[in-house]
């Protein structure tokens, strides 16, 4: 039995997922800052909040520091809820597990240039596991370095901290780094969206929205708020005011 039968076993409801990659300003609450012994609880109160996608930090300390979780904590939470399921990998060879994480319900699976595998064929097996593909860098990694590969995917995944923690402060330089990235795809006419991880907050949001981003990453702002209903809410409206002045 594989994990997405082993996860319908259990009684909760049936998925009706959206298509939510949209060109709007999208909110990926990162579960690494959740209180995992609640998730399921956690998932809901977001999902009726408004949130628009959950992000999965997969690290298997050798490709960062830390070690966090796997496919049978995304395909639990993946059968209790119809949000967007975001997976980002930091593993050292993650096309080896693309398909099981495809299988366990991730909708995106993001994974690092910086990593030992190789990006055409990590982002093909992403395709053909019927899942949408992104490619991470890391701040230090160049933007130039995703040029061979903006044609294939989704989704560029710009590290605005160092990949293994939450709870970093946002580096700043790599504002320019998005600015880089969109204008790329404008003058080459590329779909792929920008979604920034790392450190984004009430004042970080405008800043990274302006430069091009449109999936922001949030986990230990979102998760201290009294009320992330507003919290998001004033994200979005603050991202809609910079659209309307023609500054996103
Ligand atoms: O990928 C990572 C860290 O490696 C992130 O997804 C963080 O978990 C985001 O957390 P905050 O910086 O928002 O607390
Ligand atoms: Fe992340």
């Amino acid at each position: 039995m594989n994990l997405r039968h082993a996860a319908e076993k259990q009684n909760c409801k049936v998925r009706e997922r959206s298509m939510t990659l949209l060109k709007t300003i999208q909110i990926s609450a990162s579960i690494l800052s959740a209180d995992m012994a609640n998730l399921t609880a956690v998932t809901e109160g977001l999902e009726r909040d408004g949130l628009d996608m959950l992000h999965f930090d997969v690290m298997d300390g050798q490709f960062v520091p830390n070690i966090t979780f796997g496919m049978p904590v995304l395909a639990a939470v993946d059968h209790c809820t119809n949000l967007f399921l975001d997976v980002h990998l930091m593993i050292a060879d993650p096309i080896r597990y693309v398909k099981q994480f495809a299988e366990a319900g991730a909708d995106l699976i993001t994974f690092h240039i910086e990593s030992n595998s190789d990006p055409a064929a990590t982002i093909a097996a992403i395709h053909e596991a019927g899942v949408k593909a992104g490619i991470v860098l890391k701040p230090n990694t160049p933007w130039e370095e995703a040029i061979p590969y903006l044609e294939q995917v989704e989704v560029v995944l710009v590290m605005t901290v160092e990949p293994g923690f939450g709870g970093q402060s946002f580096l700043w330089d790599m504002v320019e780094k998005v600015k880089a990235l969109r204008q790329y795809a404008q003058e080459h006419g590329l779909s792929y969206q920008i979604e920034v991880d790392g450190g984004i907050n009430a004042e970080t949001a405008p800043r990274v929205i302006e430069a091009g981003a449109e999936i922001l990453v949030i986990g230990s702002y979102l998760f201290r708020q009294a009320d992330p209903k507003a919290a998001m809410n004033a994200i979005r409206e603050e991202a809609a005011g910079l659209s309307a002045q023609g500054r996103a």
